[in-house]
């Protein structure tokens, strides 16, 4: 049907997901996708998945991890936009969570307020308040001692923002020019580096100012638990254990969630919602500011999305031959 220009139809099969649709439509002249789907569904739940706007560091092709970066003038643009096309679409949140470092926080301040939703809680858990739990591990299941978190430790709804969520830590490359450092070490040597999914690159020593031991943000965070370098293998495992513990059950709980984060982050997070291998998510890339829809049943199992681009399930919005030209852009980072 199509309803004052855009056209809407169904896009998951009706026993599945009852009344997802899928809106196009012109946003800033460009052909758009959007997929919306009513939080009153049986067997469905959303979350929408944001990468922050590019940084003045993407611009410059520099490796940033864990530097704090601000958005450039287009990742200002393109957050923007993601919340435009978020607004087309229907889309409601009632929490967000994002990491400590400010092209995340700002992209979703942004996208939140284009939803004028800024009110809802920015939310972390083992944030920058407080002692994390140790080891980057779930366990200890939910009874009485409260999951993975140690008594005095548990998360508590003042939490905001959480150093979990942060990029992955690129460890002696971080400040260093990608290009620059293909020429140093070779394209294939960068390659390893960058998507490899368990070698980590060298590490930072302890008196570099990219040691996170050296940064007051971290100061409340064990130090134990502060990288030094990391890999995408490791950068889940300090992230999964806030997935499995807050943000997995509040979405089984019905909340509607938005996660803005980061390249690599996301990438450890739809490794693990997707199924993808360890071969496989070493070509995966995940472009800026463009938001990423996963419906998900009760067992947080993805409900595959017939528009996807594999080997993902879930659904970018806007423009596909756009998204997949900004994917590609990611990867030519080192050429
Ligand atoms: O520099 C970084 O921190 C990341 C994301 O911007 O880069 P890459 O895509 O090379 O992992």
């Amino acid at each position: 049907s199509t309803t004052a220009g855009f056209v809407v139809s169904p896009v998951v099969p009706a026993a599945a997901v009852a009344s997802s649709s899928t809106v196009v439509g012109r946003l800033g002249g460009v052909r758009t996708t959007t997929t919306s789907t009513s939080s009153t569904e049986l067997n469905s739940h959303k979350l929408v998945l944001v990468r922050h706007g590019e940084s003045t560091w993407n611009d410059m092709n520099i490796f940033t991890g864990w530097a704090d970066a601000s958005l450039n003038e287009k990742g200002l643009a393109e957050a923007e936009q993601g919340g435009k096309l978020l607004k087309l679409g229907g889309y409601e949140f009632d929490v967000a969570y994002t990491s400590v470092l400010k092209r995340a926080i700002k992209t979703l301040w942004i996208v939140l307020e284009e939803l004028d939703l800024m009110y809802i809680p920015i939310k972390g858990g083992g944030g920058t308040e407080g002692r994390s739990f140790r080891g980057g591990r779930a366990g200890g299941g939910g009874g009485g001692g409260g999951g993975p978190f140690r008594h005095s430790e548990r998360p508590s709804e003042s939490f905001v923002n959480t150093w979990r969520l942060n990029e992955r830590h690129y460890g002696g490359l971080q400040g260093l020019n990608k290009q620059e450092t293909v020429d140093n070490y070779g394209k294939d040597q960068v390659l390893i580096w960058r998507r490899s999914y368990d070698i980590p690159p060298p590490e930072c020593d302890e008196s570099s100012e990219y040691y996170p031991g050296n940064d007051p943000r971290y100061a409340n965070v064990d130090r134990a638990d502060l990288p030094r370098t990391e890999s995408l293998k490791t950068t889940g495992e300090r992230f999964m254990p806030l997935w499995e513990s807050e943000i997995g059950p509040a979405i089984k709980s019905g909340k509607r969630v938005i996660i803005a984060a980061h390249g690599n982050t996301l990438r450890a997070l739809v490794k693990h919602l997707d199924g993808i291998s360890e071969e496989e998510i070493t070509g995966l890339n995940i472009p800026t500011g463009v938001p990423l829809v996963y419906e998900l049943d009760d067992d947080l199992r993805v409900i595959p999305n017939p528009n996807a681009i594999a080997p993902l399930q879930g659904m970018y919005l806007g423009d596909l031959a756009d998204v997949k030209a900004r994917i590609a852009g990611v990867a030519n980072q080192t050429k």
